[in-house]
């Protein structure tokens, strides 16, 4: 994913201010920020919810700025995985279904998409009988929503305060389970979130300040090569 001076306003105020950012395959990247700052408006341009003013979004190779709506939404469906803060998956149908689900509106068959829901549940640690995902742990709801998020073999996953909801041992499992997702998968994952704990597992960190993306480093930054930004 690379988003190029990326401009955006709304409601006379200045949310993205010539935003950059370079989020090759296999790494993490996580931004942070005062609640209001415009973390959710970056990730919604990113999905292509939002059209910014001005620059550029590029997702697996394409501009999603120059896309028709039907070209955006197909797009988006093949390459992005999107994990909310509540997880946001129906709560009378289970797991499975859920999981399942995202793969069939994606078009994949039947069994193919059951089998995916079930392998990928199971990998993930959430139970895969009839119980409705209502009745689930908030951190099992939390790790089914990944795996929905997965499902249709996503280059970039997006996560939207992915732990917010959760106590902290559940808290730590699920931004394991996040930031493992690049080596184990290969895909690129864009965290936004308020915990510095957690986006300090990110191979790079930001902070969204007045517009602009100021590097934090990160704890992670040991690691040989860090997730490219091109923030201040
Ligand atoms: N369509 C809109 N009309 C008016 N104001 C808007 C609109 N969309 C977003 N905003 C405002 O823009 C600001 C940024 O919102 P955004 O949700 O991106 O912030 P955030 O950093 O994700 O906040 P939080 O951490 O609380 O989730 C907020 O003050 C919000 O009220």
């Amino acid at each position: 994913m690379e988003v190029r001076d990326l401009r955006y306003s709304v409601a006379g105020r200045t949310l993205l201010d010539g935003v950059n950012l370079l989020l090759p395959a296999g790494r993490s990247l996580a931004v942070t920020g005062p609640s209001g700052s415009g973390k959710s408006t970056l990730l919604n341009c990113v999905l292509g919810l939002i059209r910014c003013d001005e620059g550029e979004v590029v997702v697996a190779g394409r501009d999603l700025t120059t896309l028709t709506p039907r070209s955006l939404a197909r797009h988006r469906r093949s390459t992005v995985g999107m994990v909310f803060q509540f997880g946001e998956l129906l709560p009378e149908l289970t797991p499975v279904e859920n999981v399942a689900l995202a793969a069939l509106l994606a078009g994949v068959k039947r069994d193919e998409a059951f089998g995916r829901a079930r392998r990928l549940l199971t990998d993930l640690g959430v139970p895969v009988g009839g119980t409705p995902t209502a009745e689930l742990s908030g951190g099992e709801r939390q790790r089914a929503a990944v795996a929905r998020a997965l499902v249709n073999q996503p280059q970039l996953l997006l996560a939207d305060e992915p732990t917010g909801s959760l106590d902290a041992q559940n808290r730590e499992a699920v931004a394991d389970l996040l930031f493992s997702l690049p080596e184990q998968w290969g895909c690129a994952v864009l965290v936004v979130t308020h915990d510095t704990s957690v986006a300090a597992r990110a191979h790079g960190c930001f902070t969204l300040h007045e517009g602009k993306l100021l590097s934090q480093g990160s704890a992670a930054e040991s690691r040989p090569t860090l997730a490219e930004g091109r923030g201040r």
